[in-house]
């Protein structure tokens, strides 16, 4: 928009400085000068005065010369030689001044009572020299110290330091198991009484300790929750329970004897065919019970092995070195001959209901029970790679060879979770031979190439034809996943070695990738951890419920009647428990139970009413009383009985 300029001929200018005549107007700064730095008037009759300098040194002469030196209401405004001030001065601007063009300052700070010297440089813009914001801990009590009024101590609250709120909290955290609240309550003393800081709230939380940890699922309405949302997800909770039961399966009439060191042997393999492929002896595998400590261990016997060298069975004692989330530890070995036979058993870590890849990767059949191979996708197939590579890392690190890479010999204890089962054996086995470390080494490499291979082209027969092999793999996969396994098999042209830290740093993306998956593993498990930490505290809670109502052998007792303190207990276990419709129908809402329960666990101070089923009796109370309660006739049950003991 074009800026309509200021026409003292056309207009008079409202408000002070008033001219008193044509002589003011001589000492009167033109406004056009004030504001756009120069007056196209000027030589066109304005009557106003265009010589800043002029302007300034009538006025300090008015100022010296007159008795009358003070200002009045007719005085001349102040008006700093270039720059409009900001009180009354600029009052009197038109509003069309507002639509000026944009006012450059000339030398002089606004609201500066001192004009600057005009000969002065107008200042550079120089940020540096701005200070920057610092918030400052707001002292109240010097404000008010400062502000001379009252004595009243006040809060000095700093919201950027957490010194204060670290101080104030109690010594030892919060245990919202602990039914006792009286050591809290010895902190709260202390902390209540040196109220002079801000305090985070250290009282219990007022409602149930469920936190929502992600990742989440989707935005889901009310009515949209299932059960499971409460609990961990199903398919979690029956593989755990699967687990679980493996581990403690005991075979019945079984013909395993006992060993030295384990019972309760269950035999884990799942054909009956005697195969010494492998490792050249039959092997077997079994779960065994430990007599010294109780745990459940893998035992991998073989059959017929007859010890020639005491050191053999020693080497293995250099695998406990080896700590990798991709290895299966190896414990000890030992010979037997509890099976009838001399054998060689190797104690290992025990994953229940693991299985090899070959098991794993080779169940697919067709309707017509023909096994149809699928194929691996290529991100799994990465995994595998990274988990291989970090299990070699740890073993050639610790001047070992893994030796056995057998796909019937690394086993899948979890999704896309492989390890290296059988780390060690052929060390005994094959302890005659004496091969140089470095050569097995290098043939960890070829051990390598061919695992992922035979997984790859989902062909586990020992005599794969590797180069067709590859390239079928090619076919299926992308030519980096082709090339990487080309390198494993290819050995080094002497006096060059493979390294596996070479290795690693050719395929650092997948690595990434593959630490991302575990990272997002790792956050589902921990949520779901956190859910699970809240329904042992509930079953807790209805454990003592369970133990404190319904008990026959106090029918007499005063206490336990239908008048007495618990008879409100057993009305709550109604409430939470068994809700009837209008038609008495039984009304099953789990979002009600957990939350009464909840709510009794913090024992807040919200009121329910309870009404027993005869509708002639009701409680108010809340949920603190109905909490002091439980925590009551839990412990008079916990009492021993009079005389008895
Ligand atoms: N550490 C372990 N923990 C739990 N189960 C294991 C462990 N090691 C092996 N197993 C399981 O024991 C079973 C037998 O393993 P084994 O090594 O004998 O394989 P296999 O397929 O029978 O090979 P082979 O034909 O050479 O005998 C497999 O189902 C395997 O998953």
């Amino acid at each position: 928009m074009a800026a309509t300029r200021f026409q003292p001929e056309l207009r008079k200018p409202a408000g002070s400085p008033r001219p008193r005549g044509r002589e003011n107007a001589k000492d009167t700064l033109c406004r056009n000068v004030l504001i756009y730095g120069h007056c196209r008037y000027e030589d066109q009759g304005c009557a106003f005065n265009h010589d800043p300098n002029k302007t300034l040194s009538a006025q300090q002469d008015s100022g010296r010369k007159s008795a009358r030196g003070m200002f009045n209401v007719d005085s001349p405004s102040f008006t700093p030689s270039t720059l409009p001030v900001s009180s009354s001065t600029g009052a009197t601007i038109s509003s069309q001044a507002a639509s000026a063009a944009p006012f450059t300052p000339r030398g002089l700070a606004s609201g500066t009572a001192t004009p600057a010297p005009l000969e002065s440089e107008p200042p550079a813009f120089n940020p540096a020299q701005i200070r920057e914001f610092t918030p400052q801990s707001y002292d109240l009590s010097q404000a008010v110290a400062t502000n001379g009024t009252g004595t009243e101590s006040q809060v000095p609250f700093d919201p950027f330091s957490m010194s204060s709120v670290a101080q104030a909290m109690p010594p030892t955290p919060y245990n919202p198991y602990l039914e006792d609240t009286s050591s809290l309550a010895n902190n709260g003393a202390a902390y209540y009484a040196a109220q002079s800081t801000y305090t985070a709230p250290a009282q219990p939380l007022q409602y149930h300790l469920y936190a929502p940890i992600g990742p989440h699922r989707e935005d889901l309405l009310a009515y949209q929750r299932l059960t499971h949302d409460f609990f961990m997800p199903e398919k979690l909770r029956e593989e755990l329970q699967k687990k679980a039961e493996a581990t403690l399966q005991v075979m019945p009439n079984s013909q395993l004897p006992t060993l030295d060191n384990f019972h309760t042997l269950v035999a884990l393999d799942t054909s009956h065919q005697k195969s010494a492929t492998v490792f050249g002896f039959p092997g077997w595998v079994y779960k065994a019970t430990s007599s010294k400590n109780g745990k459940m261990y893998c035992l991998r016997r073989l059959e017929g092995y007859r010890l020639t060298n005491e050191n053999a069975i020693r080497s293995v004692k250099d695998w406990r070195r080896v700590d990798n989330g991709s290895v299966v530890s190896v414990i000890d070995a030992f010979t037997t001959r509890a099976f009838g036979d001399s054998s060689l058993i190797f104690v290992t870590d025990y994953f229940p209901l693991s299985k090899t890849l070959v098991e794993h990767h080779s169940t697919s059949t067709n309707r017509f029970g023909n096994r149809v191979p699928a194929a691996v996708p290529e991100k799994v197939l990465w995994g595998y790679i990274v988990q291989i590579a970090s299990a070699i890392k740890s073993v050639h690190a610790a001047n070992l060879a893994v030796r056995c890479m057998d796909p019937s010999k690394v086993i899948l204890t979890d999704k896309s979770r492989i390890r290296l089962g059988a780390c060690s054996v052929l060390d005994v086995v094959q302890y005659d031979a004496q091969r140089p470390l470095a050569e097995l080494q290098q043939e960890d490499f070829i051990h390598f190439g061919k695992l992922i291979l035979a997984v790859g082209t989902n062909n586990f027969s020992p005599n794969i034809v590797l180069k067709n092999a590859v390239d079928q793999l090619g076919r299926t996969y992308t030519a980096e996943l082709r090339d990487t396994v080309a390198w494993l098999l290819t050995p080094a042209q002497a006096p060059a070695v493979k390294s596996i830290d070479d290795f690693l740093s050719g395929i650092s993306g997948h690595l990434v990738s593959t630490f991302d998956s575990s990272l997002h593993a790792i956050d589902s498990q921990t949520s779901e951890l956190s859910r699970e930490l809240e329904n042992g505290r509930l079953l807790r809670l209805m454990a003592k419920l369970g133990a404190i109502n319904e008990r026959p052998e106090y029918e007499g007792d005063r206490n336990w009647s239908e008048n007495g303190e618990r008879y409100m207990l057993k009305l709550f276990r109604d409430y939470v428990f068994h809700q009837v419709d209008a038609d008495g129908r039984p009304v099953l809402d789990l979002a009600h139970i957990l939350r009464c329960l909840n709510k009794l666990d913090a024992g807040i101070d919200e009121k329910v009413c309870l009404t027993s089923r005869d509708e002639q009796t009701s409680f108010v109370v809340t949920y603190r009383e109905l909490k002091k309660q439980v925590t009551a006739a839990f412990a008079e049950l916990q009492k021993p009985a009079k005389g008895r003991y």
